[in-house]
């Protein structure tokens, strides 16, 4: 058995670890890092990547199939959804380096390609090593939930790990859940030329605030994408080909099945009793500096550490995680600025609280000013007008921002921004920002709270008033 001393050691080589790892050495720290299945985790092989990548073809071929609006004739695309996954998986190869095993040897980092499991309170087995560390980073992300409905087993079906895989178009694809994934991959194989059916035991979107929601669903059902909320899957039966789900709302037959009903966090290699760290079905049991609550040794860090589950988050965590154990200091997650998008077209993304939320914490102290995408010049002449943004406005600052509608998902970083550093609604205001651009609108709905402010205030009138009379 090898035995290896180092100052940190983290386990799982994905957006979080990765850039823990990077960090940490760059620094001058000593790193070993343990990853036992792909570099760069479920973000590059299975998760963020390939699904913007197949949302890139989808879009492309949307956009043939919708030009005449703009002059250009509509033409109706041939699909190769083979190509579309030579596509994905060209795309993920282009970005692999970055996250490869030689580059973070380059970096200094010493890599082992195994899996790590605690087999004390101070050391971890990886293969036939063993790892002594000052610091443990739990960084080990999570894997797709299977639900136990019953006749699943007997039936094939796909998950975001093998569905990327898969080459031959879906006649009809049938989508267990309607969160982000399965709202993501439905469009993505209507606009590749599936039947698409979302089976979803609630409301679709569920996270996100049912107005803006409501938005990108009428979109999704507008292309043709059958969305049944309300129906909890009960029992799958069928065959290769032909699948069937059974809900309260009837029974939806299709020729495959992905389930995407939320994530499972990766912790059963980890033998986490050996190692003293206390964890349930959401995660490691951290404070919020991230450190186990059992194993002062240890912290966790993204879809592991039981809060958001996002590779921006898991950055975040490598951030407040560098912080505390490289120099010493304190240092704690904050959640309240931490934004999210998911990229359907139009795009829905969230800062901070929703109006719900803002109205439940804050009471009548808050204010919602809305803006309507029609009313920008620019979505006009890319004919992408629908779509709302809302802020939620305390005290003159805003404490949250829901984004229905064309890129959403960048507009969202100016509310982030202005959220993390605490800034007022007139920061925003006071910016200039390029005509004709899609970000006018947000500074149209910071105007949205100055507006009545000043022109429907009498006071304001009179001291202009007064002061026309007297200026020369
Ligand atoms: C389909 C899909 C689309 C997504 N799209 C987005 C998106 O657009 N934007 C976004 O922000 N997020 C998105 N996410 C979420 C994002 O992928 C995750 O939040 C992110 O990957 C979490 O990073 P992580 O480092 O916590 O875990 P991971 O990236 O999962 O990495 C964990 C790594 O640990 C390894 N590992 C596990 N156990 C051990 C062990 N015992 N020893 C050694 N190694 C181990 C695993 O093999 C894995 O490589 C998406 C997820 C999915 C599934
Ligand atoms: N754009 C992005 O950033 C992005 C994209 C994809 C995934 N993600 C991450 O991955 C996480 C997981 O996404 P997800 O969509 O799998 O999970 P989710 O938890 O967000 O949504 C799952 C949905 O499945 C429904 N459901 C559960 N059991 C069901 C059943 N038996 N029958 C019918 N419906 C059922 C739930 O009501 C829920 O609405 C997200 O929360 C997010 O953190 C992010």
């Amino acid at each position: 058995m090898n035995r290896i001393k180092t100052d940190i050691c983290v386990i799982g080589g994905g957006s979080g670890g990765l850039s823990i790892a990077a960090g940490a050495v760059q620094m001058g720290a000593k790193v070993v890092l343990l990853e036992g299945h792909k570099m760069g985790g479920d973000c590059l092989n299975y998760g963020c990547v390939p699904s913007k990548a197949l949302i890139a073809s989808a879009k492309q071929a949307h956009a043939m199939n919708h030009g005449a609006v703009y002059g250009v004739g509509n033409v109706s695309p041939t699909i190769d959804y083979a190509a579309a996954k030579d596509h994905v998986h060209d795309v993920i190869a282009q970005i692999a380096p970055v996250d490869s095993v030689e580059r973070f040897e380059g970096l200094g980092v010493h890599v082992i390609s195994k899996y790590g499991r605690f087999i004390s309170r101070t050391e971890v087995q990886a293969g036939d090593t063993v790892i002594e560390a000052r610091r443990f980073v739990v960084a080990t992300g999570s894997g797709p939930f299977v639900p136990p409905i019953p006749g699943l087993d007997g039936v094939p079906h796909y998950t975001n790990e093998n569905i990327f895989d898969l080459r031959e178009r879906p006649k009809h694809l049938i989508i267990i859940g309607g969160g982000p994934i399965g709202m993501e991959m439905a469009q993505a194989h209507r606009r590749l030329g599936c039947e698409v059916t979302v089976i979803e035991g609630a409301k679709a979107f569920g996270k996100d605030d049912p107005e803006m929601a409501a938005i990108v669903l009428d979109n999704l059902k507008s292309e043709g994408i059958d969305i049944v909320e309300e129906a909890q899957a009960e029992k799958i039966s069928g065959k290769d080909g032909e699948v069937t789900v059974h809900t309260p709302k009837g029974e939806f037959t299709g020729s495959h099945l992905l389930i995407a009903v939320g994530r499972k966090v990766n912790v059963d290699k980890l033998d986490l009793e050996t190692g003293g760290v206390a964890y349930d079905r959401s995660g490691l049991k951290v404070g919020s500096d991230l450190r186990s609550v059992t194993n002062k040794k240890v912290y966790a860090a993204g879809d592991v550490a039981g809060g958001l589950q996002f590779t921006h988050v898991a950055g975040y965590h490598a951030g407040v995680l560098i912080r505390s154990m490289l120099f010493g200091l304190p240092s704690k997650q904050r959640t309240d600025h931490i934004p999210w998008a998911t990229y359907t077209d139009p795009e829905l993304a969230q800062v901070g609280l929703t109006e719900a939320q803002a109205k439940k914490k804050h009471g009548s102290a808050v204010e919602v000013v809305r803006f309507e995408f029609h009313h920008n010049d620019r979505l006009i002449a890319e004919r992408k007008t629908k779509g709302l943004i809302k802020v939620m406005v305390v005290k003159g600052k805003p404490v949250g921002a829901s984004i229905a509608g064309h890129m959403a998902g960048e507009l969202i970083s100016m509310w982030a921004m202005a959220i993390a550093n605490k800034m007022k609604m007139s920061a925003i205001a006071n910016t200039v920002v390029p005509y004709p651009t899609v970000s006018e609108v947000n500074k149209r709905a910071a105007g949205a709270y100055f507006s009545p402010r000043l022109f429907d205030n009498p006071t304001v009138k009179r001291v202009v008033g007064l002061v026309q009379r007297w200026l020369p």
